[in-house]
């Protein structure tokens, strides 16, 4: 017998479980769809497993700062037993997040969804019905199509190794590059990130992306810019890296972290009238298809907005009340973006460069390795731009370079999104010395 529910969400990631749940607490009959492991990306093999490598990263990178200032030795990270303690976590993600789903009484399917026809979904072929359909399925590593591509490894892979390779390379110089390079490099692998410009990290400030390719290359990565690579060959030695100017790299595994694609391919979309790009499920301001009962939101969504865990809760949480009571077109509030390498690099809102464009915007640049938080954690290098507009006193954006940057960028998302000024801040009293304390100094 066919099954006919009220909304089917196609994938159990951040996006599609937030939605199931949003929606069943309204009343709404929900079937929820997997293919791959409950809980998708961001605790299984994103954002989650990669800060529980980052913390023995950044524990080993605190010792080494203070070593000589009242610590002696560098410990070395024990990988087999770091992995170990990553898969204690993400072992249990996808029967935790089915059996949460399943105590909801959200009812779930694993299989592979496929739109059939305009009002029939299919998973492994089993027909379902719907009044509304929500696309969550997310993105997945997109691997350059050079010759050789089949040696390349992804994000995945890497998250997951039960051993440190000696030699590992990244190609792409985003996010995943500069976030895996940093926990190669310090579990003590010989480190390569090849990019094909100067411009690595291009949506953050240049300067501070300078700074922080200062920092790492101190550490021991080696950039190699302007690189376009188009070749991997294994030989006896290992995987050799060439491009057509001369360039050869033997490594012992290569990782291509040169961005992501939706994963709208597999879908059937061509069948109900639903249209995407490489940037996703094309959708309007109210996360709606062409196809006026079906939906996009998260990672697999073309919006205007990052692909992160907290726009896929977001957007969940605005199409819940959309399904529920419609209302006014999605709007977003600003967006902190950051980037786990040590040191770690944070943006929000205005940027130093679009200030630039205006003298109505101050710009305070501030170096700040020699205040009081940066000298007890000796960091080499403490850096920040802050944005503010000259008559309201408001802060506009915020960028920073630093080990303390990911505190620090919550708290000016804060600030902006509610509108505090420079005059209001400086009434607060707060816990002194902390991260939150130095905010009265950033202007
Ligand atoms: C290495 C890495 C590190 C990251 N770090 C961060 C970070 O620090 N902070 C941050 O905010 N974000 C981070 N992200 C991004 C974050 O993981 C995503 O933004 C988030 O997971 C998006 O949630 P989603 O539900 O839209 O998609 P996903 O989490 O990808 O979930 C989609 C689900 O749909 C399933 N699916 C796909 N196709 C089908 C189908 N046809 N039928 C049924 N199911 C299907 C997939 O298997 C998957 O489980 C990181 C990503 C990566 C890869
Ligand atoms: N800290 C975080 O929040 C975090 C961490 C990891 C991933 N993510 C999410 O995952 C997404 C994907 O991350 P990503 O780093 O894979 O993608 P990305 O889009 O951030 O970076 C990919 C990089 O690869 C470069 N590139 C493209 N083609 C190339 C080529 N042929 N040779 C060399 N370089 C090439 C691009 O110029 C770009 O700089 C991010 O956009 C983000 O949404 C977020």
């Amino acid at each position: 017998m066919t099954k006919q529910v009220d909304v089917i969400v196609i994938g159990g990631g951040p996006a599609g479980t937030a939605m199931a749940s949003g929606l069943k607490a309204q009343g709404k009959s929900v079937l929820i769809v997997e293919n791959d492991l409950w809980g998708g990306t961001c605790p299984n093999r994103g954002c989650d497993p990669k800060k529980i490598l980052l913390s023995a990263v950044e524990a080993r990178r605190h010792a080494q700062n203070l070593a000589g200032h009242g610590l002696t030795g560098v410990p070395t990270i024990d990988w087999p037993a770091l992995m170990a303690t990553k898969r204690g976590y993400t072992d249990q993600i996808p029967s935790g997040t089915l059996n949460g789903l399943k105590a909801q009484k959200i009812d779930t399917l694993h299989g592979q969804a496929y739109f059939r026809a305009d009002g029939e979904l299919t998973v492994d072929g089993e027909v379902v019905n719907a009044t509304d359909y929500v696309i969550a399925t997310g993105q997945r590593p997109s691997i350059l199509p050079i010759t050789g591509h089949e040696y390349f490894a992804t994000s995945t892979d890497f998250l997951d190794l039960d051993t440190m390779p000696s030699r590992v390379t990244f190609v792409g110089g985003g996010y995943v590059g500069f976030e895996l390079a940093t926990i190669a490099r310090s579990a003590g692998a010989e480190v390569h990130l090849i990019h094909h410009n100067q411009r690595p990290l291009k949506a953050f400030d240049p300067a501070l992306v300078k700074a922080l390719m200062q920092n790492l290359t101190q550490q021991g990565v080696t950039f190699d810019l302007d690189v376009d690579l188009n070749k991997i060959m294994q030989q006896a030695d290992g995987l050799h890296l060439t491009d057509d100017h001369g360039f050869d790299l033997t490594t012992d595994l290569v990782v291509c972290s040169a961005g992501r694609v939706p994963n709208a391919d597999h879908l059937g979309l061509e069948n109900v009238g639903v249209s995407y790009n490489r940037h996703g499920v094309q959708v309007n301001d109210h996360l709606q298809t062409a196809n006026p009962h079906i939906y996009a939101i998260g990672d697999v969504s073309d919006t205007p907005v990052p692909k992160l865990t907290p726009l896929a809760g977001y957007e969940a949480r605005y199409l819940v009340g959309e399904l529920t009571q419609a209302g006014a077109p999605i709007s977003y509030p600003v967006v902190p973006t950051e980037v786990y390498a040590e040191p770690k690099l944070a943006q929000v809102g205005m940027t130093a460069d679009q200030a630039a464009k205006s003298n109505q915007y101050q710009v305070n640049e501030l170096d700040m390795t020699h205040w009081f938080t940066y000298y007890r954690l000796q960091t080499p290098q403490a850096l920040a731009k802050v944005i503010v507009d000259q008559q309201s006193g408001l802060v506009l954006g915020a960028s920073f370079l630093s080990e303390i940057a990911d505190e620090l960028i919550n708290y000016v998302a804060l600030l902006i999104d509610k509108q505090v000024t420079l005059a209001e801040l400086q009434k607060l009293v707060l816990a002194y010395p902390t991260p939150a304390s130095d905010l009265q100094y950033l202007y």
